[in-house]
């Protein structure tokens, strides 16, 4: 068992403490007003204690707040807890959610959440965002995963930074009981919501939260070291293989050689080509890979022909999302970034590439039909500038999944 240090409840973080925790998860932007260091606050004790010791850290900072707008109190929660940040100092901004449709509302929140605090990090100059998980959440989701059958790469926990989207996610109180955030806030006289949703049975989480025995806190810091350790290993073996035997093109697939081919390697480029959340299963991997080519999780695997001795992966066209409004910024199936501003809409180019030269682009014909367009009335108007430098429409790879180092840098989602 991992024993965790003996450290006194009751005491709040000095500064050193947490510049200390900082400093182990730098470098950081310089201190300016151009790059502040951007912090989620709920208004909940755990991220107004967050938000307090950052500003002991550095001067530049930036709380935001989001509003879900989902319950009428909402509006006054959030000027509520952005006036309390002002009144000590931390320059806030609130950011109002607009209606999502009803269904799944704790996951569409969360992710609208998410967008709204990435979009609002980048337009502020920031490309760090702090998050106040603490070492009992991580615990609660280790064991939550344990009970859920989890292999190496969930019993690992949150990570203490993953990348997403544009912006770097950092969690440096994975380590510190929250008690010590309420005595933090106590001491420094700030005043923080009690969410009712906490106590409520209804969440797994919540009865876990509530439930687990100290021995069981106990257990999940064991497996998750064991876990860590795993992945750590399993990981620099998975970059050696790929930097040996696969390769990653501009257009968004992938090539392998035969000497790299084992079902880490093709969960990891399925979950790369795709930009999916998670790996696909190691069962349904096998299974794929008993056919010379089939399709899993948005990805087409064929054999490489042209490419190579080995495997191609490349997006699966009907995977691919619909037409979207042609917004600067906005991002296509997950994978493309537009950054230009023409009116329209963003869509594959699908059958309106068949009349370009796959051969002389040099890649699949297969994978020029699943990169984006910009079109109106239903006609093709440009072609993404990878295929047409210099009059194309401006493109960039969106996808935030790494293919290795999940081990620093964790696709976790559940900010
Ligand atoms: N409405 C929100 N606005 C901004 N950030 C949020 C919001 N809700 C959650 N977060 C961020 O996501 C983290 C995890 O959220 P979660 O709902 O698990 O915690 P919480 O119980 O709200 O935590 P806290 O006590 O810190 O408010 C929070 O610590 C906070 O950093």
């Amino acid at each position: 068992m991992v024993g965790l240090p003996v450290t006194d409840l009751n005491a709040p973080i000095g500064p050193d403490e947490f510049s200390a925790l900082m400093e182990r998860l730098g470098p950081w932007p310089a201190d300016s007003r151009l790059s502040p260091v951007a912090i989620a606050v709920s208004g909940g004790a755990d991220s107004m204690a967050l938000a307090v010791l950052a500003l002991r850290w550095r001067q530049s900072i930036m709380a935001l707040v989001v509003d879900h707008a989902l319950r009428p109190e909402s509006a006054n929660e959030a000027r509520l807890t952005a006036q309390r940040l002002s009144d000590v100092g931390i320059p806030v901004k609130i950011l109002t959610l607009d209606a999502f449709p009803a269904g799944r509302m704790q996951e569409r929140a969360r992710g609208a959440r998410f967008a709204a605090i990435e979009q609002a990090a980048v337009e502020l100059g920031c490309t760090d965002l702090l998050v106040a998980h603490h070492l009992s959440d991580q615990e609660e989701t280790v064991w939550m995963r344990y009970v859920g059958g989890s292999g190496p790469s969930g019993l690992a926990g949150m990570a203490p930074q993953s990348i997403r989207g544009r912006i770097r996610v950092v969690r440096p109180l994975l380590e510190v009981h929250p008690a010590r955030l309420r005595a933090t806030l106590l001491a420094a006289g700030v005043a923080w919501i009690e969410d009712p949703s906490n106590q409520n049975r209804r969440f797994e989480r919540v009865r876990w939260r509530q439930d687990l025995t100290s021995g069981q806190r106990s257990a999940a810091h064991s497996m998750r070291a064991e876990a860590v350790r795993k992945r750590l290993g399993d990981d620099a073996d998975l970059a050696e293989i790929l930097a040996q035997h696969a390769q990653w093109h501009a257009e968004g697939w992938v090539s392998l050689e035969r000497a790299g081919l084992n079902e880490t390697v093709v969960a990891s480029l399925i979950r790369l080509v795709g930009n999916q959340n998670y790996r696909p299963s190691r069962e349904s991997v096998r299974r794929l890979l008993e056919q010379p080519e089939g399709a899993l999780g948005g990805v087409l695997m064929r054999q490489a022909g042209r490419w190579g001795d080995g495997l191609i992966f490349i997006r699966e066209e009907r995977a691919c999302e619909g037409a979207i409004a042609a917004n600067s910024d906005a991002v296509w199936d997950g994978r493309w970034r537009y950054l230009g501003s023409e009116d329209g809409e963003i869509a594959g180019l699908r059958e309106a590439a068949s009349h370009l030269d796959a051969r002389a682009l040099g890649c699949p014909a297969s994978v020029i039909r699943t990169l984006p367009g910009i079109w109106r009335d239903g006609c093709l108007m440009a072609l993404p500038d990878l295929l047409d430098e210099g009059s194309g429409a401006p493109f960039v790879w969106a996808g935030n999944v790494p293919a290795t180092g999940e081990s620093v840098f964790d696709a976790e989602k559940d900010l």
